[in-house]
């Protein structure tokens, strides 16, 4: 396993990693282990934005498949992702780390409306920037907002921490036969149709050229590791990459 050389990564935290063991909402053991991790990472000089999934509260898809209207049930769904980034900043600004938070969904009361030149002014005064609230429209997902608030922000790399540690021929929790891949290239998973992340993630980052890594983030200091080149994943990158 190689050392990554990222200095600038855009970190997307899957929501139900928030949950720890239990089935839903937010463990603060799990929170307050993730933002150590990213403290240290924060620390070491690297600039990090980070996007939150809503996975362990709500996502629109599942409720609009119980009959909610799809719009709002991704409302409903992005107002999940804010409240895991207010917990996530709130954490990271109680161990000591600079974090700020924005959120794509216009929710002022709670924090500021994302804004990409005051969010790269906070990355670039070393605070951890927390992207919530989605893109702020329905139909897209947290894996898309991360690849469009890194290629915005100009961020060198999109960390997927998630529930597996790779990308595997076929959902590794459905098939147990299914194969990880370490290296693979956009095409790769847009032609094998690799569901780990939703076709509109790659294509965004595919046309700018960053680079995706996808990673378990249930091992302590999950994300230094994978950084270190001490745990597993999976790095799509272009055909000269790969
Ligand atoms: N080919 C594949 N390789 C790896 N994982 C896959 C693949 N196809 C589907 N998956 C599934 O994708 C999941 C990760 O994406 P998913 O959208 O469910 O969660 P997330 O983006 O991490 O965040 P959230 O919990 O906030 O929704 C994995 O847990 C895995 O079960
Ligand atoms: O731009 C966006 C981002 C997210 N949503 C909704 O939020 C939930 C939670 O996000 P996950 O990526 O599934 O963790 C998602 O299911 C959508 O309902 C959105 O509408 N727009």
């Amino acid at each position: 396993m190689a050392h990554l050389p990222f200095t600038r990564p855009l970190i997307k935290i899957s929501g139900e990693a928030l949950m720890g063991s239990g089935q839903y909402g937010i463990d603060p053991q799990a929170l307050d282990a993730i933002a150590r991790d990213i403290a240290d990472l924060a620390n070491s000089g690297k600039r990090i934005a980070l996007v939150v999934g809503g996975g362990n509260i709500y996502r629109g898809l599942a409720g609009s498949a119980k009959g909610m209207d799809r719009v709002k049930a991704d409302f409903m769904g992005m107002l999940a992702t804010v409240m895991n980034g207010v917990a996530l900043q709130q954490t990271l600004v109680r161990i000591g780390q600079p974090a700020t938070i924005y959120s794509g969904l216009p929710v002022p009361t709670i924090c500021a409306t994302f804004s990409r030149d005051a969010a790269v002014e906070d990355l670039e005064a070393g605070k951890v920037v927390v992207l919530a609230g989605g893109t702020g429209n329905p139909f897209f997902t947290t894996d898309t907002t991360a690849a469009l608030r890194a290629a915005e922000l100009g961020c060198d790399s999109l960390l997927k921490a998630t529930q597996v540690d790779g990308i595997y021929s076929a959902d590794p929790k459905k098939d147990p036969r299914a194969e990880r891949y370490d290296r693979l290239t956009f095409s790769d998973v847009l032609a094998r149709d690799l569901k780990v992340m939703d076709a509109a993630a790659i294509a965004l980052a595919r046309d700018n050229a960053i680079p995706v890594v996808v990673f378990s983030l249930h091992e302590q200091g999950a994300i230094g590791k994978v950084m270190r080149g001490e745990a597993l994943c999976s790095v799509v990158g272009t055909d000269a990459d790969a």
